[in-house]
């Protein structure tokens, strides 16, 4: 036998083949009959092995969580033994016996899909085998490297990118049975000789399928892995050992010393490391973080360097820089990533000698500043040179200085001068907010990938998980074909998890799934770091958290109500218009919440736009000029023709009154009603400042620095959420008031997250309004209510249009609740609803928490996921002519309020 293509025979295949038996018939089964058959008579070929020792696989791999505890990162044998807590169960390898000769003639067969599941006898085997062309060549030429599942009487290939190569049915079942290594079989043309036993464990798990050329490299000693990764101190080391330096090298000495208390030392590169990464033999000298840093640092930021130094210097996975810190918002990503690059450029462990030169950090836009003043926050502007591009500082000038280490530039500056920048050898490349290189198609993703910088990170506060195939687009971005090629990862991971979430998924499916899963996150796990806000709950002050359900108008029940009884409405209930119809009527009601006028204006404007597009949205506002009264101007608009203006203009006016010092930031998705908040502050002689779309990138820093200074005198930050949410620090104010909310709860928590971040000093004070029994109600109801659900929307980048609504939930959306206080409390069936008075009770009798709730009491959880609905079950609650209400705020806006949920986090010194 030659050595071929398969993977596994390019390493010699290590059995040795006794007899060709000659091949013999079956018995027709009783499928057979109903199954379309090849005229040829296949064979069924066994050849008898001396070894009878199986070995599956030779990588031992490392195998940690997604998010590292201590000792959670282990080695696993793949071919023995593993453990691995968060991987399944070792598979055990067989010892087989002698092997023995069998006989069987099935046919060659087109077997309808799920056939095998109809086989009577279920124990399925898999085992790893190689495939060749079927031939009467003495020598075979193997092509691949394969799976093969044996069920009951029926036999599948598939191959190592987990497609089907090739099916059969109606072998003999008691021969199936005794199949073992070194026999081989005849399968769709295919010839097939097995070479070891495949553990149910290890199939479930599609570890099986990296044996070949999608084999993700992880590495077998990473020594890192191995280590307590989350105690970073006890990886101080001694100076490398006298034998280990080559002469002249004596003198190799780390920057700082590794010795002194509270030290911040790296990793050291093992053996299998030095010789990959150090071909001159440089002696291994300790990179230890510069301690100006350290001394600033949290205990979680000190975990997250050595994460990101272990990744990008491949001690984590064998040959594979890259990394994804995911950390949640506000827990200092940036800061970790300037130490990362102040340290690799000054340091290195290969005889000190500096591992990067240049770095590449890609940014949004409005934080190209940002980084800029973090940079001088925490290193001065001595220390490193960094060039921050905007429109007077242009990539030319970085490219001819060699001045400069560190080129700070949009997603959108890159684009435009990605020339210049291919240009430049760049050593380390941090794109910040990173999960827009969720596909991989788009030009940004592939003039990255263009830049051949291996060392690679993605930053994002955003979860990674939600979509496999964004998942793969991030992944594959930063260690290139860890996983595969695209296809072989479908197969593998991506069709058995999303077919296990299915609800007709069988048992044996969701299984399936869950393995797949489970492997998926624990060979990505190596590099990719999330942390949850609890980390740095302890150095932030109270957050009280409100929703808030604002009565409507007498004006907007009117026009909401006339809304609903629209032919358009009608229309879309019985799904008898074309295109999205109730994405308009949903975004006219949505503005009839935040204002009349808004809607005033729409109508207006269709009126005397030549494109009148569309009979619905005419029919949807036919009418409703009518209810305005006749003299009606928009620019006039009042306060009290919006609930939720009302209550508004109250909290501005208690929050200037009871806390002059403080400031508060006041979000909008819309430019629209931005504008009519920022009319009422002219009106109400509030200072303001505001950020949007359209303010330009280079003036954005700015405005956010000002607001931020103590010095400042505005008292507003009007805030578009959608343009300039992410990644701002907004902790100049400490209050901060959602006027409208979002499909997307992640819309809402990057809003809510500006705030309530480190170096905020006073206690803060977040208020979502809602228009009571409104669609703002359901909208906060499917926010809180899908969570679970893996289709729940956290990305955002999804708008509405992503968002599929049934009939039923149409119905639900267009439905006013004109008599309920509460809608959303009327859902959660909480206990107070039966109390007599049907009010509820009062804070004071439940001092620490919450005043009803109905089950267990979970423990809550201050991380930024998205509420749940059993989450607010547990929020204090009460409605709005509750009696009590000792929180000064609430208390001044109660009159247009009809019901309150309260939480505190951080409860100390709260309100
Ligand atoms: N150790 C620290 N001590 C004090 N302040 C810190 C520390 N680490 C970070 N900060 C500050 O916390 C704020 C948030 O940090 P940063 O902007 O890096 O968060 P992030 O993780 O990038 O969040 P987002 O996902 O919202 O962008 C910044 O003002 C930063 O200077
Ligand atoms: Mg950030």
């Amino acid at each position: 036998m030659r050595r071929s293509a398969a993977p596994s025979q390019l390493q010699g295949n290590p059995f040795k083949k006794l007899k060709f038996i000659p091949p013999g018939r079956s018995n027709p089964s009783p499928n057979e009959e109903n199954t379309k058959m090849s005229p040829d008579v296949k064979l069924f070929e066994v050849v008898a092995s001396k070894n009878t020792f199986l070995q599956l696989q030779n990588n031992p791999r490392i195998c940690s969580s997604n998010l590292p505890t201590e000792g959670s990162a282990r080695e696993i044998n793949h071919g023995h033994n593993y453990s691995g807590k968060h991987c399944s169960e070792a598979s055990v390898m067989a010892t087989l016996d002698p092997p023995h000769t069998v006989h069987s003639a099935p046919k060659e067969i087109t077997v309808p899909k799920g056939q095998e599941e109809e086989e009577p006898d279920s124990q399925v085997k898999y085992f790893s085998v190689v495939w060749c062309k079927a031939s009467k060549k003495k020598h075979k030429k193997w092509e691949g490297d394969a799976v093969l599942i044996v069920k009951g009487k029926s036999l599948i290939l598939k191959d190592l990118e987990g497609k089907d190569i090739g099916r059969g049915i109606a072998y003999k079942f008691k021969e199936l049975e005794k199949l073992e290594e070194g026999h081989r079989v005849m399968i769709g043309g295919k010839e097939v000789e097995v070479m070891g036993i495949i553990s149910p464990d290890d199939f479930n798990s599609g570890r099986c399928f990296q044996l070949g050329g999608g084999s993700p490299a992880i590495s077998s000693s990473s020594e890192a892995a191995k280590k307590c990764f989350f105690n970073p101190f006890k990886s101080v080391c001694k100076p490398s050992s006298k034998e280990n330096r080559p002469n002249g090298f004596q003198d190799c000495k780390p920057r700082h010393d590794p010795h002194v208390p509270n030290s911040l030392v790296m990793s050291r590169p093992d053996s299998n490391q030095q010789w990959m990464f150090s071909k001159n033999r440089f002696p291994v000298v300790d990179v230890v973080i510069d301690p100006h840093l350290v001394y600033h640092l949290r205990p979680h930021q000190k975990e997250g360097i050595v994460f990101l130094y272990e990744c990008v210097m491949g001690m984590r996975v064998n040959g594979r820089c890259g990394a994804i810190l995911a950390d949640e918002m506000g827990l200092g990503k940036t800061l970790q990533c300037i130490s990362l690059i102040w340290t690799l450029q000054c340091q290195g462990p290969y005889g000190g000698k500096p591992v990067i030169k240049k770095t590449l950090i890609v940014t949004p836009g409005s934080l190209v500043n940002n980084w800029k003043k973090e940079f001088q926050k925490w290193l001065g502007s001595e220390r490193i040179k960094i060039f921050p591009v905007d429109q007077d500082h242009k990539v030319e000038e970085f490219t001819k200085s060699p001045f400069y280490s560190v080129l700070i530039i949009s997603y959108e500056m890159l684009l435009r001068s990605l020339d210049q920048i291919k240009n430049v050898k760049f050593d380390l490349l941090i794109c910040d907010e990173g999960h827009r290189l969720k596909n991989s198609a788009i030009k940004t993703t592939t003039a990255l990938i263009s830049l051949s910088c291996e060392k690679r990170v993605i930053l994002t506060g955003t979860p990674v998980q939600n979509d496999l195939q964004e998942f793969f687009a991030l992944i594959d971005f930063v260690n290139p074909g860890i996983l595969g090629s695209l296809s072989s990862y479908r197969k593998i991971y991506e069709e058995p998890i999303i077919i296990s979430r299915q609800p007709s998924a069988s048992e044996e499916e969701k299984e399936l799934g869950e393995k797949r899963a489970a492997e998926l996150t624990c060979l990505t796990g190596l590099f990719i770091l999330r942390r949850t806000q609890e980390v740095i709950n302890k150095y932030l002050p109270p957050k009280i958290e409100n929703v808030v359900f604002c009565r409507p108008g007498p004006l907007q029940v009117e026009l909401y109500r006339k809304l609903l009884n629209s032919q358009a409405v009608r229309f879309c209930l019985q799904g008898l218009l074309g295109s999205s119809p109730h994405l308009i009527c949903i975004g006219a009601l949505k503005k009839l919440c935040n204002h009349p006028c808004l809607l005033f204006n729409s109508i207006k404007e269709k009126e005397y736009s030549s494109t009148w597009d569309g009979n619905e949205e005419r029919s949807l506002y036919e009418g409703l000029v009518d209810v305005f009264p006749a003299d009606y101007n928009p620019l006039m608009f009042t306060e009290e023709e919006s609930g939720k203006l009302q209550v508004l203009l109250k909290l501005l006016a208690v929050i200037h009154e009871l806390r002059p010092t403080e400031k508060v930031v006041l979000v909008s998705n819309y430019t629209q009603t931005l504008n009519i908040l920022q009319e009422v502050c002219k009106r109400h002689g509030y200072t303001y400042t505001r950020l949007d779309g359209q303010t330009p990138i280079s003036q954005r820093q700015q405005i956010v620095d000002c607001f931020n200074s103590k010095y400042s005198s505005d008292f507003i930050f009007l805030l578009s959420s959608k343009a300039g949410g992410v990644g701002l620090n907004l902790i100049g104010g400490s209050h901060l008031i959602l006027y409208d909310i979002d499909w997307n709860p992640a819309t809402d928590i990057q809003a809510m997250s500006r705030v309530w971040r480190d170096g905020q000093k006073h206690p803060v004070h977040i208020y979502r309004l809602l228009t009571t029994g409104t669609i703002e109600e359901k909208i906060y109801q499917r926010q809180i209510s899908k969570q679970d659900l893996s289709e729940a929307v956290v990305d955002l980048t999804k708008t509405s249009e992503h968002i599929q609504f049934s009939v039923e939930e149409l119905k639900n959306l267009f439905t006013l609740h004109e008599s309920s206080h509460c809608v959303t409390h009327d859902l959660l069936d909480c206990e107070c609803t039966r109390d007599k008075d049907g009010t509820g009770g009062s804070l004071e009798k439940f001092p620490n928490s919450r005043n009803c709730q109905l089950g267990p009491h979970h423990q809550k959880s201050n991380s930024l996921k998205p509420l749940s609905m059993s989450q607010l079950k547990q929020w204090k609650h009460f409605s709005g002519d509750h009696l009590n209400l000792t929180d000064p705020f609430l208390e001044r806006i109660r009159e247009n309020v009809s019901f309150f949920f309260q939480n505190i986090t951080n409860q100390s010194t709260a309100i």
